[in-house]
């Protein structure tokens, strides 16, 4: 903390990279203290309550975490079951895990590290229940770090990953704390116990849609990194011949490693734009939020929800591949990848699991199909739902920029209507509402994934066309573009062409570019990842060190393994002799017999 006084970081971005960049291989034990935990003081606080609380959290006299999940609920926050009774007699609020279910499980850092958590419970007052809420409680003595009285803390166990996280357990016996201790921006509990309920009852849960957004930057990052790491060695790795006699040939030439590799490069420079993008977004209508200003509170919960889930499921896919494309040393903690997966995958599950979020975001898209059917205006990130559905697609040879983002708004215009059609048939068979809706969210995820990559393509194209960048630099970024676009395309085929839209000589038109444009890629490939510029400290990896000397890399990690910190292990003296000597003996007996 101290460090990054000394050395003027005052925005949280910069403060997350500092952070990321000391702690690279385990996520922070702090990474939700100064994530969730000080950021919701902040914008769920009254002003009174930020003042007081978010200095001691910024200096870290303060240390807390986000306990939300129960043992029997994550989804579904209305039925989460831990209470906080409003006693007016005393002014405080009374915290209880009224069932087993009720216990506080999964946040993290809340085993051994916090001494405070923001707690989401049902509020009660004057017998009555107004939903969940926020409150700030202090579970461990500040002098002494002991756990509060009144509490049963405890480590859940070892998990995929996420190691530096000690995610925990945390059970509250009939737990005191007094009224001011719920955030109270923008719902309230007066003295004698009157309810004042805020402007909208999803104010409260605007601490996720935050951090929904910074997973899509994180999604970024994870991608790249293990993009980094398989194209770099990539170029190092020789195997097999190419040409017959030939020397062995850099993988990087076979066009199966392109074809695994450069698609996912491009997509990690469409993930960045997507973040930067996002990330705008919410800037901007957050602060309309807390300026009381919610109307488009809506479509950013449902960007927010679509993006986070979009780009963690690609992300962890994509890792995957980078693996895999590293061979037997991939599947190594040398090369630094399994660590990177282990801690992401969790993303696809944690802030809103991705079908659930894709789902939230598809509730909003139907919404919007109703309203553009009625001829309504629609916000412009959604205008495309009324494109006509009639018009064929006008791609050539070019691929252009315009043929393609008009090949995604068709694709998802079309899926969207699907769905909703499939919903309102249901309707009129005479379902419930829920189950007409229940019957059609398998189409309603499939539009709602082309709703998200129609956002990221046109995102790309829409920053290459606005901003100005050098002729080369711009060249080398059209190609990323394109190919993003392109192998979307062949590899959703089907979607695309469902309905006529692609001809079948356009449909060759895009076979013969995506490999075409591996080609053009190849000479920028190693530069391209050279672009993050992340260093071998934050990499960790032998595989895509900067110097590529992977063998030299490889063999020392291996000694340094803690197996060959004695020649013979214990286990043969234990085990393996015995075992040996064991069936000697008996074998001497066999011969006599
Ligand atoms: C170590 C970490 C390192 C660094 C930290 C930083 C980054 C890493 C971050 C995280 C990793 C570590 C910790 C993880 C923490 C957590 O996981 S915290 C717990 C997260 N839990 C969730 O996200 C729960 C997901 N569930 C929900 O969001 C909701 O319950 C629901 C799925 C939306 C369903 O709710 P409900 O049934 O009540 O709502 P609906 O009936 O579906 O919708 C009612 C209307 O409300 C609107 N709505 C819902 N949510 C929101 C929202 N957030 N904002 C705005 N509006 C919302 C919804 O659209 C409906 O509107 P309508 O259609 O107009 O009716
Ligand atoms: C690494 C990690 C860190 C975490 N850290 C924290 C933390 O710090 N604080 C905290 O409070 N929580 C934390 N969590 C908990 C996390 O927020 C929840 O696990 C998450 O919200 C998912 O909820 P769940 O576990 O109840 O899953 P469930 O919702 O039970 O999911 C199970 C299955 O049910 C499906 N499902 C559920 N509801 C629906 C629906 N309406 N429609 C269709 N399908 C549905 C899901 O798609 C999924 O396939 C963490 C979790 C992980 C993995």
């Amino acid at each position: 903390m101290d460090r990054m006084e000394e050395l003027g970081f005052r925005s949280e971005t910069d403060r997350q990279i500092f952070r990321e960049a000391a702690a690279p291989v385990e996520l922070s034990p702090f990474g939700l203290h100064s994530g969730m935990f000080v950021p919701t003081l902040e914008r769920q606080g009254t002003p009174e309550q930020s003042r007081k609380w978010v200095p001691l959290g910024k200096s870290f006299k303060m240390i807390g975490t986000y306990a939300q999940t129960e043992l029997g609920h994550g989804t579904f926050i209305r039925g989460l079951e831990t209470t906080a009774t409003f006693d007016p007699e005393t002014q405080e609020f009374i915290l209880d895990s009224p069932t087993l279910s009720s216990i506080k499980y999964w946040p993290g850092n809340v085993a051994k590290t916090v001494n405070h958590c923001l707690v989401m419970a049902q509020l009660y007052t004057q017998g009555k229940c107004h939903g969940t809420h926020l409150f700030l409680v202090q579970v461990r003595n500040m002098e002494d770090h002991t756990i509060m009285p009144g509490l049963e803390i405890g480590d859940i166990g070892p998990k995929l990953g996420f190691d530096g996280v000690d995610n925990g357990f945390m059970r509250f016996n009939k737990y005191r704390i007094p009224r001011m201790n719920m955030l109270m921006r923008y719902a309230k509990v007066l003295e004698n116990g009157d309810y004042i309920k805020p402007k909208n009852a999803k104010l409260t849960y605007g601490a996720m849609v935050m951090i929904r957004v910074f997973i899509v930057m994180d999604a970024f990052k994870t991608l790249s990194r293990a993009a980094v790491i398989a194209v770099r060695y990539s170029a190092v790795r020789r195997q097999s011949e190419l040409r017959p006699g030939g020397e062995e040939a850099q993988v990087m030439d076979y066009q199966t490693q392109q074809y695994k590799l450069f698609p996912l490069l491009a997509t990690s420079y469409a993930f960045l734009l997507a973040a930067e993008g996002m990330s705008q977004i919410y800037a901007k209508i957050s602060s309309d939020i807390e300026r009381g200003n919610l109307e488009d509170m809506p479509q950013l919960h449902a960007l927010a929800c679509g993006l986070k889930a979009f780009c963690t499921w690609v992300a962890c896919e994509g890792i995957e591949v980078c693996r895999m494309s590293c061979g037997g040393h991939g599947y190594s903690h040398a090369s630094g990848i399994p660590k990177i997966y282990a801690n992401i995958v969790g993303a696809c599950t944690y802030e809103g699991e991705n079908t659930v979020m894709m789902l939230q975001t598809a509730r909003y898209l139907s919404k919007c199909y109703i309203r553009g059917q009625r001829g309504e205006s629609l916000p412009e990130l959604i205008q495309y739902l009324t494109t006509d559905l009639n018009v064929k697609s006008t791609l050539g040879e070019d691929c252009s920029f315009e043929s393609l983002v008009a090949a995604y708004s068709h694709r998802a215009a079309r899926m969207v209507a699907v769905a909703c059609k499939l919903q309102q048939t249901n309707k009129k068979k005479g379902m419930a509402g829920h189950d007409a809706w229940n019957k059609s969210t398998v189409p309603f995820i499939a539009a709602t994934k082309a709703h998200c990559h129609l956002f990221i393509v046109r995102n790309f194209v829409t920053i290459l066309s606005q901003k100005k960048i050098d002729p080369a630099t711009h060249n080398v970024l059209s190609q990323l573009c394109t190919l993003y676009a392109v192998y979307g395309i062949v590899e959703n085929m089907g979607e695309f062409m469902q309905d006529g839209y692609f001809n079948q000589d356009q449909v060759s038109i895009l076979n013969r570019k995506v490999l075409a444009l591996l080609e053009d890629i190849r000479p920028n490939a190693v530069a391209l990842v050279d672009a993050f510029d992340y260093p071998d400290h934050l990499l960790q990896s032998c595989l895509g060190r900067y110097d590529g000397q992977v063998y030299e890399a490889l063999y020392e990690y291996s000694k340094s393994s803690p197996l060959n910190n004695t020649d013979i292990h214990s286990s043969y003296y234990n085990y393996i002799r015995p075992m040996m000597q064991k069936r000697s003996e008996s074998k001497n007996i066999s011969a006599k017999l």
